[in-house]
């Protein structure tokens, strides 16, 4: 169960920074639901890029993960070789509900130390490789393959091909023809389905299955999240949350924290940064006209940044929404004990954490409204797959509406094309020789 707690976004608690949601919604009815149809109407078009819509439908694509999860109970260590969309997810869901015994590990940068760290402290023979690329292409996702493909077959030899997965698009890219040529094991991103919104196919699917995650219940909940984006603009609570971004950014609110009290979900603000920003900082609209959207997701976690950064969102600029996702119950608890001599804290003596946690949570959302600081609250009845799912597919629609209301194509991300092309021409990449020349003359080589 996922529900909203909107109360501190009213202007009687936060002044005129607020929102006075049902009357918004009143408002803006019409317009919530014609980006509703809009979104439905498209998701048939693979170029539209709405495929995420009907993913969590795919249970043959998950009994395909669990066959091969089962088929290789040999696994120790599940390495993710992707960057970005292909890990992010993945990696925000295994950190939440993952229960071992497989140990997951993600390379998601080039940095050669923390490579080397791990290629000593892993076994081979126990080990399989995950490498993830829509594209094929990404240049970290592959200089880690090449290096881990070679350490396979140093130690095992002709045997690496058992110890490799590759999960990229069913056609495009040089990573298909390549698992066919070997004999390797392969899984599909879905053409229509893009790295941000991908965590729901064998990008996320097949790393969490080696985590235990609850693939079933996890798909539920997503599915549970479209039908909330089917319903009308009273009951659609991802149109409701686009709402609230799309109203709060016009009055100048525009940096978006992305604060889950919970340790557990720690990595999945960094999951929401790539899928906010990624996908709704466009410099034009579908028009072509000059518009440059987007506000900047920040990354914070309950209660660890109280104790960082809620100074500044008490007490800095007034440019910010704050998305609080707070739990209602523990999954398992602790209680705080009694010592002698310390009574001075018996404020928390037979307490439990959780109860801690949540006064936490509570006392600072106060905090931040009466500092007319906006925020509003994800409340999940607890954390489990069919919540996360709920949660994280709720965050994809909202994303979606976004994109929908502000006119632009939410769903590309032509913005970090340029970083690449650079990168290739500095690498000596074939082809690019005039564009090295070009950065040399601007005084980088
Ligand atoms: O899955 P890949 O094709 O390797 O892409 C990995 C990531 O890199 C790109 O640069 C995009 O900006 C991301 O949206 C994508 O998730």
């Amino acid at each position: 169960m996922l529900r909203l707690d909107l109360s501190n976004l009213d202007p009687r608690r936060v002044g005129a920074q607020g929102l006075d949601f049902a009357e918004a919604l009143r408002e803006e009815k019409e317009r919530l639901e014609a980006a509703r149809d809009a979104l439905w109407g498209r998701r048939g078009d693979a170029a539209e890029f709405l495929g995420w819509i009907d993913v969590p439908e795919d249970t043959e694509a998950v009994r395909n993960v669990l066959r091969y999860r089962q088929a290789n109970a040999w696994v120790e260590d599940f390495v993710v070789l992707g960057i970005g969309g292909s890990a992010l997810g993945a990696q925000a869901v295994s950190a939440a509900l993952g229960k071992g015994p497989v140990r997951l590990h993600f390379v998601d940068n080039v940095e050669p130390e923390p490579i080397l760290e791990l290629l000593r402290a892993l076994d081979p023979r126990k080990t399989l490789v995950n490498v993830i690329s829509k594209s094929g292409s990404t240049a970290e996702t592959m200089a880690a393959f090449l290096a881990f493909r070679r350490w396979l077959e140093d130690a095992l030899g002709a045997g690496w091909k058992e110890h490799v997965a590759v999960t990229t698009d069913p056609a495009r890219g040089i990573l298909r023809p390549y698992a066919q040529a070997e004999g390797l094991a392969a899984f599909e991103v879905p053409p229509a389905v893009g790295g941000r919104f991908s965590v729901t196919c064998p990008v996320g699917t097949l790393p969490l299955a080696f985590v235990g995650v609850d693939l079933e219940a996890f798909l539920a909940g997503c599915r549970k999240a479209n039908e909330t984006a089917q319903a009308g603009a009273e009951a659609n609570l991802p149109a409701q949350t686009a709402l609230v971004h799309d109203r709060l950014s016009r009055k100048g609110l525009n940096v978006n924290v992305f604060m889950p009290y919970s340790t557990r979900l720690r990595y999945l603000p960094d999951w929401f940064v790539q899928l906010h920003d990624e996908s709704l900082g466009k410099a034009v609209n579908r028009a072509g006209e000059e518009v440059r959207t987007g506000t900047t997701a920040v990354r914070a976690i309950g209660t660890t940044d109280q104790h960082a950064q809620v100074q500044l969102f008490r007490e800095g600029p007034h440019d910010k929404l704050i998305t609080l996702v707070r739990l209602e119950e523990a999954t398992e608890d602790l209680e705080i004990p009694a010592v002698a001599g310390l009574e001075a804290l018996d404020y928390l003596f037979g307490r439990s954490f959780f109860e801690l946690l949540s006064a936490e949570a509570k006392a600072t959302a106060h905090a931040l409204a009466k500092a007319q600081q906006p925020n509003f609250a994800f409340v999940l009845e607890r954390l489990d797959a069919y919540t996360l799912g709920w949660l994280m597919q709720h965050l994809m629609w909202q994303t979606a509406f976004l994109g929908e209301l502000w006119g632009i194509d939410a769903f590309n991300q032509p913005g970090v094309e340029l970083g690449k092309e650079y990168t290739y021409a500095l690498m000596g990449r074939k082809g690019y020789e005039p564009l090295a020349e070009e950065l040399k003359a601007e005084g980088v080589e």
